[in-house]
């Protein structure tokens, strides 16, 4: 997720030598420096200590330790965008100090071609033009949108942050079945894809609903509502209902197992 940010910043004209990056692997500093030219470190604390905003986008599993490790070399007035599911403010104040701005930010992977959805949440002590400047980071890479609620991040990562992976199992499977019914599978791929792009955009630039979309499609007596029938005496939308519900509980039981104590 972090090469997809610095990504979209570079595009946008952010000047690379302003970014510093921050990870254990010196392999992965190579590839970042030698990508983007940013500048890069072994060390966090060395990392953060000029910055005036900070991206945390380490797994929940070890946030706690970094956060706690960074708190006394972040600038006072720095603003710390933390990227993690399901870990709170109040954790992240926890471990960072209790004055700090904090953004939470839900992103997904689809950053990587600049078609990321994010939602983003500000603590009180998040200023007007910190939100501007959070807001302008995640917007190097897709739509942006902010919550009032931080609960409502739960779902925001049920939606669009695990969502890609929802559509690429759907994209799996057409795949094998497309080829369970007698093509290659290099034209199952494409054909497959390629519906899921055009549906997609399709619903994106139209002002009808996809339930209007998928009745458009849906011929009286045709193929697809055979198709529609199937589905629907499958309860997919009870499927989908109760994984987005596992979803989202994980993310609230992140924040329990893994938040501050
Ligand atoms: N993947 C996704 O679709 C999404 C992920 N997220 C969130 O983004 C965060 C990162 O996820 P993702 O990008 O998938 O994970 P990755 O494992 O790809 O990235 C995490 C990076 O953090 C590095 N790292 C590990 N320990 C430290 C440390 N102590 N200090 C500095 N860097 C460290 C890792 O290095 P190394 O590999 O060498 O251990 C790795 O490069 C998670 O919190 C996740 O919840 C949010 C939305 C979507
Ligand atoms: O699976 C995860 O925990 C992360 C957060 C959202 C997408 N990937």
């Amino acid at each position: 997720m972090a090469s997809a940010i610095i990504a979209g910043l570079i595009d946008g004209g952010h000047k690379p030598t302003t970014i510093n990056v921050s990870d254990p692997s010196v392999e992965q500093l190579t590839r970042l420096q030698q990508q983007f030219g940013v500048l890069t470190s072994t060390d966090n604390l060395q990392a953060v200590a000029d910055a005036d905003v900070v991206v945390l986008a380490v797994k929940p599993q070890v946030l706690a330790q970094v956060a706690t490790d960074l708190a006394a070399a972040l600038q006072p007035e720095a603003l710390v965008i933390s990227i993690a599911a399901g870990i709170d403010c109040r954790s992240l104040s926890a471990w960072l100090g209790q004055g700090t701005a904090i953004v939470r930010c839900m992103p997904n992977t689809p950053a990587l071609v600049n078609l990321g959805a994010s939602g983003l949440y500000a603590n009180p002590q998040t200023t007007a033009a910190q939100k501007v400047q959070a807001e302008a980071i995640l917007a190097a890479v897709g739509i942006v949108v902010w919550l009032t609620d931080e609960d409502q991040l739960h779902a925001v990562t049920a939606v669009s942050g695990s969502g890609p992976a929802y559509f690429f199992l759907f994209m799996e499977a057409m795949i094998e079945v497309g080829v369970a019914q007698g093509l290659a599978p290099d034209l199952a791929r494409s054909l497959t894809l390629q519906t899921a792009l055009g549906a997609s955009t399709l619903a994106s630039n139209s002002e009808e609903g996809p339930d209007v979309l998928r009745q458009r499609v849906t011929s009286p007596n045709g193929t697809t509502e055979q198709a529609i029938l199937s589905f629907e005496r499958d309860d997919t939308r009870a499927v989908v209902k109760r994984a987005m519900a596992a979803c989202a509980q994980r993310s609230v039981t992140l924040s329990e197992e893994l938040g501050a104590k």
